[in-house]
């Protein structure tokens, strides 16, 4: 399997840093959620990654070989973006078989099957298409094009409640079946996070999270309890944001607690994905150790 590494991968547009020194080792066949808050650099990195815009520094390898003009490792990823990079005349069936031409082979007997079930007319034009079908059209691809690496950034965007759970199901089908690595950049946490494996979050062009979901969750902790207690057993601990209600104070913590006694008036609960994202990205809560 191929190893895609990205090292120090920086990005400027003129005086401005969107992407400052990005290190990430992305691993075969893992489902990976990249989050970030809207202009962290989700989707710089994902082009950068597929050689659609350049880095400014750093480099991105497949195998140890650059991925800039090296047609042997785009072959090996495929990233679905809002861009249209299809001509708007093409029909959905005619962009299927352009993929096949571009990628070395495509699934088209699944194709049909999910253009069937998302109730996609492969006739229709590429350009008549609303804004959800041009979703499902390039969710279809993303699905069915022999790569190693498919990028999704905001996969979702447009489509109702019941696309998005057909699409998360067949994703998670095509993988059991042929494992290889996404990568999805979105919004929506709640939602892919029964699903992914690893976590990248970025802020401000860094990297803040690489890590399992399952570690990264063993690491998030919500202490609750009346204000003093909660102060004192979380001092030391790496608290990254803390709300109060009446006399209680919740303070939450991402890392290891330490081996203090718990008091029976304080509780420890686990924290989700979402809750871990939005402390751990809230401007005014930033992390900082008591
Ligand atoms: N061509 C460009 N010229 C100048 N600035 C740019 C350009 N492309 C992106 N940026 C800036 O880079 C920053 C990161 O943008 P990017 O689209 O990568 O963020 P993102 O994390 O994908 O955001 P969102 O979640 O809102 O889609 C933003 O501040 C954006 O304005």
């Amino acid at each position: 399997m191929n190893e895609l590494k990205l090292t120090e991968v920086k990005k400027h547009y003129g005086n401005k840093s969107v992407l400052d020194g990005v290190t990430v080792q992305l691993q075969p066949n893992t489902i990976y959620g990249l989050l970030g808050r809207n202009g962290a650099g989700k989707s710089t990195l994902l082009n950068i990654v597929t050689n659609r815009i350049p880095a400014t520094a750093g480099s991105v390898t497949m195998n140890d070989r650059d991925v800039t003009n090296n047609d042997e490792a785009l072959q090996q990823m495929y990233l679905m973006s809002e861009a249209n990079l299809y001509n708007p005349r093409l029909r959905v069936n005619e962009i299927f078989k352009e993929t096949a031409r571009m990628y070395g082979g495509f699934n088209f007997g699944l194709a049909s099957r999910l253009a069937h079930e998302f109730g996609l007319n492969v006739n229709a034009r590429n350009g008549k298409l609303s804004t959800g079908y041009r979703s499902i059209y390039k969710l279809i691809v993303a699905l069915c094009v022999p790569a190693d690496y498919i990028f999704l950034d905001e996969p979702t965007l447009g489509l109702d409640a019941n696309h998005r759970d057909l699409f998360y199901r067949t994703l998670m089908d095509t993988y059991a079946e042929r494992p290889r690595t996404f990568v999805i950049a979105t919004h929506l946490i709640e939602e892919i996070a029964h699903i992914i494996e690893r976590l990248v979050i970025i802020k401000t062009g860094s990297v803040l999270v690489d890590s399992s979901v399952e570690e990264t969750l063993a690491q998030s902790h919500v202490i609750l309890g009346p204000q003093a207690e909660v102060a004192a057993y979380t001092a030391g601990l790496n608290v990254i944001g803390e709300e109060s209600l009446g006399q209680l104070k919740v303070r939450y913590v991402y890392g290891a607690l330490d081996d203090k006694i718990l008091p029976d008036t304080v509780r420890i609960d686990g924290m989700d994905l979402q809750k871990l994202f939005i402390e751990l990205t809230n401007e005014e809560g930033d992390e900082h150790v008591i």
